[in-house]
């Protein structure tokens, strides 16, 4: 009997909401065109654990050895021992259950470490939230002298909102009735429904916060929670409360990384950045043109981008896209002999061009600098010249950790090291 009735609602279509309430959520057809991030491409976003969706979802096998969930660990509210109860709250509110699939839960529950307390900072009080100036609203500060790879900040997020969920929802049977356009609008209003749910469960000082945090989806049909996660989300939409008010730059002096374990995200400096400096992430891939980032930035709001001067400047911004789009390509190296009226070892300059080039546009987010880096150290390795490894290897230590919290190999860091490295016995 109960098989029955669950069947028969499964197979009901998804229903156009017909009362809407409009002081709540403007949801009007039409307004979607242009909601930008996410809802460009929501067909495409899937949840890569759902069985319909995923054929490894069936068999799940993730990377990291992970162990299995026992029946008591299923709790439907996990007690946090630091008392924050955001992810608590999103687990226990309806949207756990019609947007993160019972493998995306099983994933993070079976996490070793989990929940364990976020990191404490390198230095304490090393930001403050104050105005930013030129109409960007706050922005996080440096309160002190703060060095590359530092930790300025461990938070963990008031909500989660997984960018997988668009990819559950599309999955509903009768979803494909409806256009493109529709069922984006339909996915726009179902997950702000869903956030506005657990928006209403978490604690008051929260939910002040959050909608406290700036929106610049007021007009595209994004309600006011809708509008705020995609505005303030970092990383499959994490919207935290100090980490949601850093701006973009286009040359980013901190970085974000996201930690299951500890259900926070990471903020690390990836340069030296002096006391009273704003700190910022880039909400766009910075190799992209100026013209592909401020696509990019548009459903941001920012348009323009004040990150600096000398992004709105036009010569400027010319040179650094015709950089920046050399640095997609990395160098390819290979030693070789000088060619007549070259300088022994021309083929090195390459490479150290490239690093100078990176620093002056202040890519140390970049990918790039981290391989060119470990590039020049091979070269220098290759070439029997340890102090040019140390002084390489000093600056690698401080863009190697802030991604993936990996510490730089030891081989680099001393002269002992550096003589064990295969490169240096290529190059005796
Ligand atoms: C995630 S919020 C950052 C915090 C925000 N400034 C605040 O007051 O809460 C993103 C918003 O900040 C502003 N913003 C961030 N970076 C900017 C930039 N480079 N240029 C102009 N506005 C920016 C835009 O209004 C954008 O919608």
């Amino acid at each position: 009997m109960t098989k029955n009735k669950s069947k028969a609602k499964k197979s009901k279509p998804l229903q156009t909401p017909s009362t809407v309430d409009s002081k709540i959520i403007p949801f009007r057809y039409g307004v979607v065109e242009n909601a930008g991030r996410s809802f460009q491409n929501t067909l495409s976003v899937y949840d890569p654990f759902h069985p319909k969706l995923s054929p490894k979802a069936k068999n799940p096998t993730p990377s990291h050895p992970r162990r299995p969930l026992r029946k008591h660990e299923r709790p439907k509210r996990i007690d946090l021992h630091d008392n924050i109860q955001s992810e608590a709250r999103v687990w226990r509110s309806r949207m756990t259950y019609r947007h993160i699939s019972i493998h995306v839960k099983h994933f993070i529950l079976s996490t070793p470490g989990f929940p364990r307390a976020p990191l404490p900072p390198t230095n304490p009080d090393a930001y403050q939230i104050v105005d930013a100036g030129g109409g960007k609203g706050l922005g996080m500060f440096a309160a002190r002298d703060i060095r590359a790879v530092d930790l300025v900040v461990d938070e963990r997020p008031m909500m989660v909102v997984p960018g997988s969920s668009t990819g559950v929802l599309a999955n509903k049977e009768g979803f494909g009735k409806y256009t493109e356009e529709q069922q984006k609008q339909i996915l726009l209003y179902e997950m702000g429904r869903a956030i506005e749910i657990a928006w209403s469960r978490m604690p008051e000082m929260h939910q002040r916060a959050f909608m406290e945090l700036k929106n610049a989806h007021e007009q595209d049909g994004s309600g006011p929670h809708m509008g705020r996660t995609r505005t303030n989300g970092r990383i499959d939409c994490a919207i935290c409360k100090d980490i949601s008010r850093i701006n973009h730059s286009c040359s980013p002096n901190v970085v974000f990384s996201w930690h299951i374990s500890s259900f926070s995200v990471r903020i690390r400096a990836v340069r030296d950045i002096p006391s009273g400096s704003e700190m910022t992430i880039s909400y766009c891939r910075i190799l992209d043109s100026a013209a592909e980032r401020a696509k990019a930035l548009a459903p941001y709001g920012i348009d323009p981008c004040l990150c600096s001067l000398a992004c709105s400047d036009f010569v400027k911004s010319n040179i650094s896209d015709e950089r920046r789009a050399r640095f997609k390509d990395p160098l390819k190296l290979s030693p070789k002999p000088p060619e007549p009226g070259e300088p022994p070892n021309a083929w090195v300059q390459l490479a150290l061009t490239r690093l100078q080039e990176l620093e002056e546009e202040n890519l140390q987010a970049a990918r790039e600098y981290r391989r060119t880096l470990v590039q020049l150290i091979h070269i220098r390795v290759f070439l029997l010249d340890v102090q040019k490894v140390l002084y390489f290897a000093r600056k690698l230590k401080a863009v190697y950790k802030v991604k993936d919290e990996e510490e730089m190999p030891e081989m680099y860091t001393s002269g002992e090291g550096i003589e064990r490295h295969p490169y240096w016995m290529m190059g005796e």
